[in-house]
């Protein structure tokens, strides 16, 4: 396919955009910092400008698409992960701004200019545990995509903003279009510089409701959802299948959920972050697990 992915240049697009890549995809990053992903094209582009989305969108990728003489070709796919990635890298408000324009700008972009489906980058922080001030609980375990979204940081809001903005452009146009809510990215060398604290002092991962995604099998979901047509509107939790902590599932309840609600039984050492409906509807399985990576 050929495949138009915003934010490549940054921690998790860097992964994804190889990983697609290596599935045969062609690959086009639209970023407003450089890209050194070999095989992939990259066009510098500010993405809260309209103007320059909607000529991203029918531009050529690479001088080898001149080649065939025969105009500039159709993307099959958006894939939307460019962002202020987290509350306190800008002003509060510039994170809200740059969030939502960019997002409405992509949305807008691809269903206008008859883009079939558009893959976007939301997040774990929509169930408002993770940015909160204080210790906010679920409301259940496992969370999974019917947990209330009411957070209260900037980022956050932008992120449940974005999911009403693609659920209601999904509405008018028909395409395609899938949220990932993406729990904390972790990059194959990040195992061993941080995984050992997480080992020591749980509560560290208590934000992340003790979850995690590696980075490989992020874009391995992404794939999953350029694979799966038809599903109109929807959201996915994405992490791993075990928690980030060496504590069982029990043992975390029992030391940090004593009072929270379980909805179903846990499995021993089983994610808190329910990626059940991405493994049902798209075929989500994940391959990586720090116990792996650590016992490497
Ligand atoms: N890292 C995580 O743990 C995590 C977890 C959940 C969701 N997410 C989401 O996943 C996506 C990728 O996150 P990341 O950690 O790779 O962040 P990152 O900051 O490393 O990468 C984001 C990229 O987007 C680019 N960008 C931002 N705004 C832009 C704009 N207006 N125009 C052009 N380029 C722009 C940046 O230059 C950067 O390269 C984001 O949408 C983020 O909110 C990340
Ligand atoms: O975007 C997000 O959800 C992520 O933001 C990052 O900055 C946080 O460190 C991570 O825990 C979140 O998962």
């Amino acid at each position: 396919m050929r495949i138009l992915f915003t934010g490549g240049s940054g921690k998790a697009g860097r992964h994804a955009t190889a990983y697609l890549r290596d599935q045969g995809h062609r690959v086009t990053n639209l970023d407003w910092a450089p890209s050194d992903t070999p095989g992939i094209a990259h066009l510098t582009t500010d993405l809260t400008d309209a103007g320059q989305v909607f000529n991203a969108c029918r531009a050529y990728a690479s001088p080898d698409e001149l080649e065939p003489g025969t105009g500039v070709p159709q993307y099959d796919a958006i894939v939307h992960f460019a962002a202020i990635p987290a509350i306190l890298h800008r002003p509060d408000n510039e994170t809200y701004r740059i969030n939502t324009l960019s997002t409405y700008n992509v949305l807008d972009a691809a269903t206008k200019l008859g883009i079939p489906k558009v893959i976007f980058a939301s997040s774990e922080t929509t169930y408002g545990i993770c940015f909160a001030d204080g210790e906010v609980k679920p409301d259940y375990l496992p969370v999974d995509e019917e947990h209330p979204t009411v957070p209260q940081d900037s980022y956050a809001m932008s992120k449940v903003v974005n999911e009403v903005t693609a659920r209601s452009f999904q509405a008018r146009s028909g395409i395609d279009i899938y949220g990932l809510r993406i729990n904390n990215v972790i990059e194959p060398h990040e195992y061993r510089e941080m995984f050992p604290a997480f080992m020591e002092n749980p509560a560290l991962r208590r934000r992340n409701i003790f979850a995690y995604i590696d980075a490989r099998d992020l874009g391995r979901m992404v794939e999953c959802c350029l694979q799966t047509d038809g599903l109109g509107y929807q959201v996915f939790n994405v992490a791993n299948d075990d928690l980030s902590v060496s504590l069982t599932s029990a043992e975390v309840i029992e030391r940090f959920y004593p009072d929270v609600p379980l909805k179903r039984e846990m499995e021993e050492f089983e994610t808190f972050y329910s990626n059940e409906k991405a493994r049902r509807l798209v075929g989500f399985v994940p391959n990586h697990s720090w116990r792996d990576e650590l016992a490497q």
